[in-house]
């Protein structure tokens, strides 16, 4: 469950960006559009708590973000939210596998080799385990962010430009698996996207 109530930034020197409240349901699906600059990203790194808000507020599964102290919110984000963007940014030195493990500690849970295993074949990637990140395609890449971002069971996930970099049957692959695992563990999907591809086919959405 995602709600926020009359949100606003300002970065040093700008004009400050306003934002519509929303409201998600649990295992629901919601775009966010808007034209370059509207404030998409900005939005989504409140929602995240990666910037906090000059007004307003951000509720997420019952928390809200701006009462948590920094290393409480590290936390919380670890165990909560969940983040996908357009081209997946890994720990570059070590496998696939490893790199799930580190965001299973990250969030203060105990190493789940089982639940790392299960998830990567679920996604098409059991034979990925051991490789390095960089020998992935760009779609199994994809594949593998979203196995990072749902690997502690979030409350909230949250995409930006996800499939914007990949073809037709690796975009429809990517969404279908995205809303599949945020369905699984009945998490709110946030999507920011230009792609038409995504926008003929998902209902719920806010216009900045
Ligand atoms: N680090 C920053 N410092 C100052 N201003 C910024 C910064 N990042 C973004 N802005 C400004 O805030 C506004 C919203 O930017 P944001 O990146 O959130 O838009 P967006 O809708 O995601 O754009 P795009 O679709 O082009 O990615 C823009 O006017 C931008 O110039």
């Amino acid at each position: 469950m995602l709600e926020t109530t009359d949100l606003a930034y300002r970065y040093p020197g700008g004009e400050s960006l306003t934002f519509p409240n929303l409201r998600c349901a649990p295992g629901a699906t919601h775009l966010l559009l808007g034209k370059s600059g509207s404030g998409k990203t900005t939005l989504l790194q409140l929602l995240a708590g990666l910037r906090s808000p000059s007004h307003g507020k951000v509720v997420v599964n019952g928390t809200e973000l701006g009462k948590l102290s920094t290393a409480a919110l590290d936390q919380f984000r670890g165990q909560n939210i969940g983040m996908v963007f357009q081209t997946a940014h890994f720990v570059r030195s070590v496998n696939v596998e490893e790199n799930l493990v580190l965001a299973q500690r990250l969030a203060g849970k105990t190493t789940d080799r089982r639940r790392i295993r299960e998830l990567l074949d679920v996604l098409g990637l059991g034979e990925k385990l051991r490789s390095l990140p960089a020998r992935l395609s760009v779609g199994q890449q994809q594949r593998a962010a979203i196995a990072r971002a749902v690997i502690n069971q979030p409350a909230l996930m949250l995409a930006d430009e996800p499939t914007s970099a990949l073809d037709d049957d690796n975009a429809s692959q990517v969404l279908g698996l995205l809303q599949q695992q945020a369905a699984a563990v009945n998490a709110t999907l946030i999507i920011v996207t230009h792609d038409n591809r995504l926008t003929g086919i998902i209902d719920q959405r806010t216009h900045l």
